[in-house]
């Protein structure tokens, strides 16, 4: 295939993995002119969900500011073109919030699963197809799972009824070869009738790069955030990949300079903080820990008087998956005990 030829679905998640990077707080007024600006733009799926996706908003997770229901049928109003979608995390949203949310209008549902726990979602997906969703499986810290092993995993969630399933570096841990051998080996087992995706974070200041080469490895869904805004270092920036795969060959049908548009005037002022990749979430690639770990660490990090680097690189060591945010607190309570006894 000619890369003249490639296209692909850019999925914007700015109102779902941007929840991570303010603490929850996205208000209705917010999500109009957000998706108004994407719409506009031409993206053509916008996410919108609590950070940890459906029934995320508890004390674990972080409270949402607004009844994400709310944010979804706002979204949903505003939206001529671009299809809404939303994020379940088997465990974490119910059935019934799924019912909820297609009842408030959203059309596709992302439902995710740590790489090696597929065999979670087929209810989920199942039912999603039932609504009249387009169910999509979404496969977290893929770095933690080998192209083969990832590749059986999704083809769980296809044979479940998934129309798309994502190798989603959650870590923002994999290098551009990691991400083409895995798209690569979810290609050659799923065949043409599953399409893939890829959903990068920035944490090694990857994500552009290893999003254009999941395209090049036969990935036709990619994840962005506007201004990059998401967990950690934040996610592939909607702008930069839609210019990065238009010099590339990459047909998106965004309209980048309405993209940068809404970057600018929308949603920078939003941002609480810049996304860059500092010590704290370069680590979080480097030892390949969970993006949405970064602020709870730094909170532990201050609480307990520990550095967050140490932190993070113990819950790499250990291998932390999502949900469990709270060994992050064990974690800093027993750095804090450890260096008193040193002292
Ligand atoms: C907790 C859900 C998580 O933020 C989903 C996601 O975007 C990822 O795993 O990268
Ligand atoms: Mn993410």
């Amino acid at each position: 295939m000619s890369a003249e030829t490639l296209s692909v679905t850019v999925c914007d998640a700015t109102l779902r993995d941007g929840s991570h990077a303010v603490a929850h707080q996205f208000t209705a007024e917010q999500v109009r002119a957000v998706v108004g600006g994407l719409d506009d733009a031409g993206v053509p799926v916008i996410e919108v969900s609590h950070g940890d996706g459906l029934g995320g908003s508890s004390l674990t997770y972080g409270r949402s500011g607004s009844d994400e229901l709310e944010l979804i049928e706002a979204a949903v109003q505003t939206a001529e073109r671009a299809r809404i979608a939303v994020l379940l995390l088997p465990g974490i949203g119910t059935k019934d919030d799924l019912r909820a949310a297609r009842e408030r209008g959203a059309q596709v549902v992302r439902v995710a699963t740590h790489c090696t726990e597929a065999d979670i979602s087929p209810q989920h997906i199942a039912l999603a197809g039932e609504l009249g969703y387009t169910p999509i499986g979404f496969l977290m810290m893929a770095h933690m799972n080998s192209p083969e092993g990832l590749a059986e995993q999704a083809a769980i969630m296809a044979a479940a009824g998934a129309e798309a399933v994502y190798v989603t570096d959650s870590a923002g841990a994999l290098v551009p070869d990691g991400v083409s051998a895995r798209v690569a080996a979810l290609r050659e087992r799923l065949g043409d009738e599953v399409a893939i995706g890829f959903h990068g974070h920035q944490n090694m200041e990857l994500g552009v790069a290893n999003s254009i080469a999941a395209v090049r490895a036969g990935a036709r869904w990619v994840d962005t955030c506007t201004c990059g805004l998401g967990a950690g270092a934040g996610n592939t920036p909607t702008g930069a990949f839609v210019a990065a795969a238009e010099r590339s060959g990459i047909a998106t049908g965004i309209d980048l300079f309405e993209a940068l548009e809404v970057a600018e005037t929308t949603v920078r002022p939003l941002m609480r903080r810049p996304q860059i990749a500092d010590r704290g979430a370069l680590l979080l690639g480097y030892a390949g820990v969970y993006s949405s770990f970064l602020l709870h660490a730094e909170r532990a990090a201050e609480r307990f008087g520990v550095p967050v680097e140490e932190i993070l690189l113990e819950c790499g060591r250990r291998k932390t998956v999502g949900g469990q945010e709270d060994w992050i607190i064990e974690i800093a309570a027993e750095l804090a005990s450890r260096s008193e006894v040193v002292a």
